[in-house]
């Protein structure tokens, strides 16, 4: 249940979210593949790996590659390519969701503190939301290295809490994956499920969010809703 008036705080997440990341991280991937000599992949097993952050991506894709486990040695040797074809077009094709902007500017301005969760490497993050115009909204931004845990883990959300301190309840996680929804119940923060991103295929309400939105705008109107409800 979200109990929209005691919400002072949104935390969102990126990848699947915020921003349609995947085109970009499949041609990073698939660079990373060529240069070891390995086969390439889809764009869409891509979208069904991304979630753990760049290396558990690349782990994925390594092995599904040479069609085995690979081990902490391929993956540190291969670490570095992926990490610099990232970083060389990291929004070549990536794009936002529809509606993301202007709800961002409309919570902003409505005087909620907002920040960006994401298990994105942080060197990759801070780029992306200013290229996309967004950065000015988020007054913290915790990528998935700024701290020793990452979702599904709590820690990025309970640092928030004590940052800002907040009461759990004054808290709402928004994403597209289980590993916000998670964390967010092992916060004990409410949460928004949404169903466009990436969720390794699987439908975001059988995480168990406090809610599910189809589209980004659907926010707003579920927040002013859950007022509203609260009231009577
Ligand atoms: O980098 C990932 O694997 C996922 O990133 P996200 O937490 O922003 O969805
Ligand atoms: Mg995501």
């Amino acid at each position: 249940m979200i109990h929209a008036k005691q919400i002072k705080a949104i935390a969102f997440d990126l990848d699947g979210t915020l921003i349609d990341s995947v085109p970009d991280l499949a041609a990073a991937t698939n660079a990373m593949l060529a240069e070891l000599n390995l086969p390439n992949c889809s764009e869409s097993q891509v979208r069904s790996w991304v979630g753990n952050g760049a290396e558990k991506l690349a782990e994925r894709a390594l092995s599904f590659a040479h069609d085995r486990a690979i081990d902490a040695a391929e993956l540190a040797d291969a670490m570095p390519l992926f990490m610099r074809h990232y970083q060389a077009n990291l929004q070549q094709h990536s794009k936002l969701y529809d509606g993301v902007k202007p709800v961002l500017q409309q919570l902003h301005a409505a005087g909620y503190r907002l920040a960006v969760v994401t298990n994105k490497p942080y060197r990759f993050t801070l780029p992306l939301l200013e290229a996309f115009g967004i950065a000015e909204f988020f007054s913290l931004v915790l990528g998935g290295d700024s701290l020793a845990k990452m979702k599904p883990d709590p820690m990025p959300l309970t640092h928030l809490l004590t940052q800002w301190q907040l009461t759990p309840e004054q808290l709402l996680m928004v994403g597209d994956s289980k590993n916000d929804i998670l964390a967010a119940k092992a916060a004990g923060i409410a949460s928004i499920g949404l169903t466009y991103g990436y969720n390794y295929g699987e439908d975001i309400g059988l995480s168990g969010p406090s809610a599910v939105c189809e589209q980004f705008s659907e926010i707003t109107a579920l927040i002013n809703s859950s007022a509203e409800s609260t009231e009577q």
